[in-house]
């Protein structure tokens, strides 16, 4: 039997758990099940107390005080220690019917999706290759008040990307806090970054023609003058030119106070793990050949 879930990442502050709140009452609406993970070591309230909660399992203001580590390292340990203890994830979804959408609410450090193989680790284990069977997607969201600087939005783009690249998941981006710009800035320039559109670089001053110089990297103040300088507005332009070319990552638009919005994410992330589809009756014999072959060690 498959399961079905989410992943919910994103930066510090990008909007997951509200999202995730967001996600749950809709749910609740529709009469669907929905099975609530915290997987942030450090996270403080919740609108809705998870079913399943890491700091139940380890605490990072605990490991911080025990190891003297720093929130980053201790975030790292605790996600090894979670690694160490997959039982306490499998002990509580595994009696989990295919009618649930489980939600994970994961931590805001960027690292986690970027360059340490501990998050990969966790999704091999959850996902269709591992024990647990769940047909999983991912949802990263990025603020959508990023859009007011636009090297901004190109940087968080990247890293919407590294999270694609590392997860090898059916993924979603989303522009979380639409509510926060849809007055400001016109419909047909949101537009632009939900495809992100190299050109919109073009429109400020990028320093086209400014003469060629090889940067001395061991002396700062040349460093300093790039980054606010012309090299750095053409590696911008390389970069966006990369996104756009070849349509790596487009956005939904989220607003967590319009229910349509939140039902319309819902429907992607529905069909990203073939939700629906696995709700229809089967025949018994067509289940059992479904069932992929799960061999330990
Ligand atoms: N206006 C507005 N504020 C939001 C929205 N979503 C989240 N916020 C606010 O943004 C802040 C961070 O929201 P969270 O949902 O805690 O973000 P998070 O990504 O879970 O944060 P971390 O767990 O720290 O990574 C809170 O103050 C929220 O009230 C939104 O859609 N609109």
């Amino acid at each position: 039997m498959s399961k079905f879930g989410c992943l919910v990442m994103g930066p510090a502050g990008a909007g997951k758990t509200t999202f995730c709140t967001a996600m749950i009452q809709h749910l609740q609406h529709s009469r669907r099940s929905c099975f609530y993970v915290n997987l942030d070591p450090a996270a403080n309230e919740f609108a809705y107390q998870p079913d399943l909660d890491i700091r139940d399992l380890i605490s990072l203001e605990d490991v911080m005080e025990e190891m003297l580590l720093g929130p980053n390292g201790g975030l790292i340990f605790c996600f090894e220690f979670l690694l160490q203890n997959l039982d306490f994830i499998a002990n509580a979804i595994e009696p989990l019917s295919e009618e649930y959408l489980i939600l994970f609410d994961l931590p805001g450090q960027i690292e986690l999706y970027t360059h340490i193989p501990l998050l990969p680790e966790l999704v091999k284990y959850l996902s269709r290759m591992g024990p647990l069977n769940i047909n999983l997607c991912a949802a990263y969201l990025l603020e959508a008040t990023f859009v007011v600087d636009k090297a901004k939005f190109f940087a968080g783009t990247l890293s919407a990307m590294s999270a694609m690249i590392m997860m090898e998941l059916p993924h979603i981006n989303i522009l979380s806090k639409m509510d926060l710009v849809k007055d400001q800035v016109p419909k047909k320039e949101l537009k632009r970054f939900v495809d992100p559109d190299a050109n919109l670089l073009d429109d400020e001053d990028t320093g086209r023609g400014a003469a060629e110089h090889t940067v001395d990297v061991s002396d700062p103040r040349e460093v300093d003058q790039v980054m606010s300088g012309d090299s750095f507005k053409r590696l911008n332009r390389a970069v966006a030119r990369l996104i756009d070319d070849f349509s790596m990552v487009s956005f939904l638009q989220l607003d967590v106070n319009d229910e349509e919005s939140v039902g319309d994410i819902l429907s992607y992330i529905d069909d990203a793990i073939q939700f629906h589809e696995a709700q229809e009756p089967k025949d018994p014999r067509e289940r059992e050949m479904e069932e992929p072959a799960w061999e330990e060690g």
